[in-house]
């Protein structure tokens, strides 16, 4: 990796006995957008903290900025913005005087601090008569916006955000997204994004990490992890004919009869062939000729949710959980 913002080396985390997190090798480049998934108690926060300086480590090191986070914390600090899955203001403040007040905690010069925080606000989407509501009225995804805005008001070159999307509606949680993008983009923000959510993570990340009981399982782009991962299985392809078929089908043997055609099962309007090499442009051709109308084809992606599931199974099995 040519510019890596977050070295860790061999992280580990002993709570008494029981190890948090064991052994964790991880880089991330400036500007990258990370998701960290994994079930409940896999490690992520005791990691986010551990990267932070807010607990230290059994042994190991983790880097941030060039800065050791344990040894020198407050620099660290003071180059990472974290926002909680739950963020939390003082509701009797308006957000402007909330997002003010954090600002100048954060050392923003008296005489500044008011127009960085509304040019912030601006940033996250909150303008006009909503800068100057108590937090007290804001929605959930208002005060996620403004949890962004106090991350961001200090200018931070890592942005952790742990579950930014909890109780947020669809379109609120689209909006976030693609806000989190773009800065990432437009101020080459690197940005760590913890969530079970995989559909969102699968729509916004770079690479992603799987962590199952305190190890990093896998990482990659879902792309290279799916490669990986799936190499072995069958390619798919799913065909949508514009009428539904009679079971048995008459031409379902000579179909299987085609060059790398291993299975073909009909579900009424719908064909699903798995073969041993990619077949599609063969099978097509074969429907046309038999006279079928074909309304749809759609070669099988495997997603974040394959890899996850995956990775965990393995594990499961690994681990003889329940
Ligand atoms: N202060 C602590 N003392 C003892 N055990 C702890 C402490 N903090 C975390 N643990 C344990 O360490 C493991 C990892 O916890 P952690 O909170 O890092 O997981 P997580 O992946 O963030 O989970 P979640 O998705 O639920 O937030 C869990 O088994 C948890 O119970």
């Amino acid at each position: 990796m040519d510019n890596p913002i977050i070295k860790l080396n061999r992280l580990t985390k002993y709570y008494g006995s029981f190890k948090a997190v064991g052994g964790l090798d991880l880089e991330i480049n400036k500007g990258e957008i990370f998701g960290l998934l994994g079930p409940n108690g896999a490690g992520k926060t005791t990691t986010i903290l551990m990267m932070m300086g807010l607990t230290e480590p059994s042994s190991g090191s983790a880097e941030v900025c060039g800065f050791d986070a344990t040894t020198n914390p407050i620099a660290v600090k003071r180059q990472v913005g974290y926002m909680p899955d739950s963020v939390g203001f003082y509701d009797n403040m308006t957000a402007l005087e909330n997002l003010m007040y954090m600002g100048s905690l954060n050392g923003i010069p008296h005489g500044e601090v008011r127009n960085r925080a509304l040019a912030t606000m601006e940033t996250v989407g909150l303008t006009g008569d909503t800068v100057h509501k108590k937090t007290a009225a804001y929605s959930r995804g208002m005060k996620q916006r403004l949890g962004l805005a106090e991350v961001l008001i200090k200018e931070p070159q890592v942005v952790v955000l742990d579950e930014p999307t909890l109780g947020i509606d669809p379109s609120g949680v689209k909006e976030f997204l693609s806000l989190i993008s773009s800065l990432s983009k437009e101020r080459g923000l690197t940005v760590l994004l913890s969530s079970h959510h995989l559909h969102q993570v699968q729509q916004v990340c770079d690479r992603v990490g799987i962590f199952v009981k305190g190890e990093l399982l896998g990482q990659g782009s879902i792309h290279a992890l799916s490669r990986k991962l799936f190499a072995q299985n069958a390619p798919t392809v799913k065909i949508k004919l514009a009428d539904r078929l009679e079971i048995p089908w008459k031409d379902q043997d000579e179909m299987l009869g085609l060059a790398h055609v291993e299975e073909v099962s009909v579900r009424g309007d719908l064909l699903e062939i798995a073969s041993s090499a990619d077949v599609t442009p063969e099978i097509v051709r074969f429907l046309v000729h038999k006279g079928y109308g074909i309304t749809g084809v759609q070669n099988r992606e495997y997603g974040l949710e394959d890899i996850y599931q995956t990775y965990f199974d393995n594990q499961k099995i690994e681990y003889n959980l329940p």
